[in-house]
């Protein structure tokens, strides 16, 4: 080896070891032959500490079937291997080291298995090549929070924070689906504040907002938590009690219209609001969930036409 040969070999070692990549070296009883500077400053161990030590004694944490598996696969297909965070965050159990901007606490990491020849041309080693993926993996994890609050938001109203129609439609879908195959009893209630306008005429629409949202509130509170409630729009709430009779659906109807007609609202007591009920049990000659709502519409509006303050139940045989 000549003097300009021995100078690069020097350079090389010296940037092997300063890259911010890990790089360790084993040979095929998996005991560590080269460890880099990356590797010393995240394990804690030194390259001295780790020679010729196997990779599993010193990790006892590494996912050894999983790692031997690939070790093996690169050897026998004498090829570059790669796998990601996102299969496997992490390989070698290192904390992440901006745990406090980048919130996660370990270091998630990417890996190529790159498989190396001795000078005969045999594999003799394999190189595994550490990649700090810390920020991309906290910077999915922000972007995949971020979907399900607004895929969340999607589904919520914003004044009553009740499931909002788009909600409720996807709900009442795969409740008809699930009593056309299974026959449970089921009821739809539409329920519609009486008289709301005059609310908002005479104390104004916020005031008119805060009923709503008191309204809302009983309704969540006095259901099971199997069943869905959700504000339809406007002034109109509708209910899905979900494994109840008709007979239990009414007397639950019933006891919703008399403790709203107690209802106290603090910001002003003299209040007093009523509702009418629209209610249709599940049977089978539904054809889908929009006659299943109509129906229940059209017992409300019965109710509104018999004077209000009342629940009418649709009767599937008799109209
Ligand atoms: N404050 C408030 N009012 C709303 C909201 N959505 C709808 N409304 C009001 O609800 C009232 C509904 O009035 P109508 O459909 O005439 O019905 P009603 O006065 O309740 O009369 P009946 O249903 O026949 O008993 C309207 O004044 C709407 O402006 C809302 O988000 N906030």
């Amino acid at each position: 080896m000549d003097q300009q040969d021995f100078s690069q070999l020097h350079w090389l070692t010296q940037l092997l070891h300063g890259i911010e990549v890990g790089l360790v070296v084993i040979d095929r009883d998996y005991q560590v032959q080269l460890w880099n500077g990356f590797m010393e400053n995240h394990s804690g161990l030194s390259s001295k500490e780790v020679q010729s030590r196997s990779l599993f004694s010193l990790f006892p944490d590494l996912p050894q079937q999983w790692l031997i598996s690939k070790l093996e696969a690169a050897f026998l297909m004498e090829s570059r291997s790669f796998t990601v965070w996102e299969q496997r965050p992490w390989v070698f159990p290192f904390a992440n080291p901006r745990p406090v901007t980048g919130g996660l606490s370990m270091m998630h990491q990417n890996m190529t298995i790159q498989p190396l020849t001795n000078s005969q041309g045999t594999i003799s080693h394999a190189a595994l090549l550490i990649y700090d993926v810390s920020v991309q993996a906290q910077d999915r994890q922000k972007l995949s929070q971020a979907n399900d609050r607004l895929e969340q938001l999607s589904q919520i109203d914003a004044l009553t924070g009740l499931a909002n129609r788009r909600q409720w439609q996807r709900l009442l879908a795969q409740e008809f689906d699930r009593c056309r195959r299974y026959q449970p009893a089921s009821c739809l209630v539409v329920i519609d504040i009486d008289h709301f306008k005059q609310v908002n005429d005479t104390l104004g629409h916020s005031m008119g907002d805060q009923v709503l949202n008191r309204l809302g509130e009983l309704l969540k509170d006095s259901l099971r938590k199997t069943d869905v409630v959700a504000r339809y729009g406007g002034e109109e709430f509708v209910l899905l009690l979900t494994e109840t009779r008709q007979e239990a659906s009414i007397k639950l109807a019933e006891r919703l219209r008399q403790s709203v007609e107690q209802l106290v609202f603090a910001f002003m007591p003299s209040l007093k609001i009523t509702i009418s009920l629209g209610l249709c049990p599940y049977h089978h000659e539904l054809e889908g969930t929009e006659q299943w709502f109509e129906l229940a519409d059209q017992a409300l509006y019965k109710a509104k036409r018999q004077g209000r303050n009342r629940l009418v139940c649709f009767e599937p045989h008799n109209g």
